[in-house]
């Protein structure tokens, strides 16, 4: 594809940007934590269907999910009968499947993980020459307010000091790039949520923190050097603010969407009221069950945009 069509591909929102230069000018590329490389592997081939990309946390998560998406959308899933194959392969740092239209990756815990392995998908995408793609990330949190088990669509996200950006250091200096959400998006997928639900959806903002403890105000880590009322002095805050949810990659998830020009939403499960508490005590058949609300919501939008697809053609 000459630059002029990669150009109108990507101004039409169709094809996905890798915005770095060096790259372009590279023929090999090797996409090392997910275990796929664009000259040995045929991308287009495999993954060039690809429509929707779901991330979360964890590698049980994410292929709970493919089995169900697969079920959902009556695709098969890549993989045998009760399991589907983990297609990066031995590199034991993500998992990724595949059902149909349907990526899901798994991206660890924080920005710095997440960060990797959503570059790599990324270029992923962009090789394998997918159009219209968009990305979720399907997640827990911590909830403000808010019964355990409610789902949050993301419509804002901010950082622990409530500022709509995410920063790093680059070169030794610091850059902070604006995390802005697609709001149509969050509220196409949140108009997907049902009144027989037996969950709530919300729409509303996310704290993205830089840790679980001290980072998201905890006084139950190893370490702690504030007190009980000052913790719920500033959960008090940010509520007011609008935060309803605290978790840790909405800022990277939604910063490099916007970067690569995908549509990228966030839909995370509450698994404890803030206000009530810091620890997750719940019992893991409890957790894994509400851990599906988000994607009960994602799978209806999924369900309803591929099905507009294949009327398409
Ligand atoms: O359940 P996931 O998707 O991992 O998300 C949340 O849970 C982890 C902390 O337990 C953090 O990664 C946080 O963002
Ligand atoms: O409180 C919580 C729960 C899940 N994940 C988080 O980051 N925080």
């Amino acid at each position: 594809m000459d630059c002029t069509t990669e150009d109108n591909d990507i101004k039409q929102n169709k094809t996905v940007r890798v915005k770095n230069p060096h790259l372009l000018k590279n023929s090999v590329d090797h996409l090392y934590h997910i275990c796929l490389s664009n000259i040995s592997d045929d991308l287009e081939k495999r993954f060039g269907d690809v429509k929707f990309v779901c991330f979360g946390g964890t590698p049980s998560r994410m292929s709970k999910f493919t089995q169900f998406i697969s079920s959902e959308l009556g695709v098969k899933y890549y993989g045998d009968v009760g399991s589907p194959t983990n297609i990066t392969g031995s590199t034991d740092r993500y998992a990724m499947y595949k059902a149909g239209p349907v990526l899901a990756v798994s991206h660890g815990i924080g920005i710095p993980s997440l960060s990797i392995v959503l570059q790599e998908v990324v270029k992923l995408v962009h090789y394998a020459k997918c159009q219209d793609v968009a990305f979720f990330r399907i997640g827990t949190s911590g909830g403000l307010g808010v019964e355990p088990g409610t789902v949050v669509v993301t419509e804002k996200v901010v950082n622990g000091a409530l500022e709509p950006f995410h920063q790093s250091i680059v070169l030794g200096k610091s850059v902070a790039r604006p995390a802005v959400v697609d709001k149509e998006f969050a509220k196409e997928i949140y108009q997907f949520a049902d009144s027989s639900d037996k969950f709530k959806t919300v729409l509303g903002t996310t704290l993205c923190a830089d840790d679980f403890y001290e980072g998201q105000g905890r006084i139950d880590g190893a370490f702690c050097d504030h007190d009980h009322d000052d913790k719920l002095n500033w959960l008090k805050h940010v509520h007011s603010q609008g935060v309803c949810n605290i978790e840790m990659e909405s800022l990277g998830f939604i910063t490099m969407c916007h970067r690569a020009n995908v549509k990228g939403a966030v839909i995370c499960v509450t698994l404890l009221d803030r206000f009530n508490g810091d620890m997750v005590t719940m019992d893991h058949g409890f957790l894994s069950a509400i851990q599906k609300h988000p994607q009960i919501i994602v799978a209806r939008y999924i369900k309803h945009a591929y099905h507009l697809l294949l009327k398409k053609g």
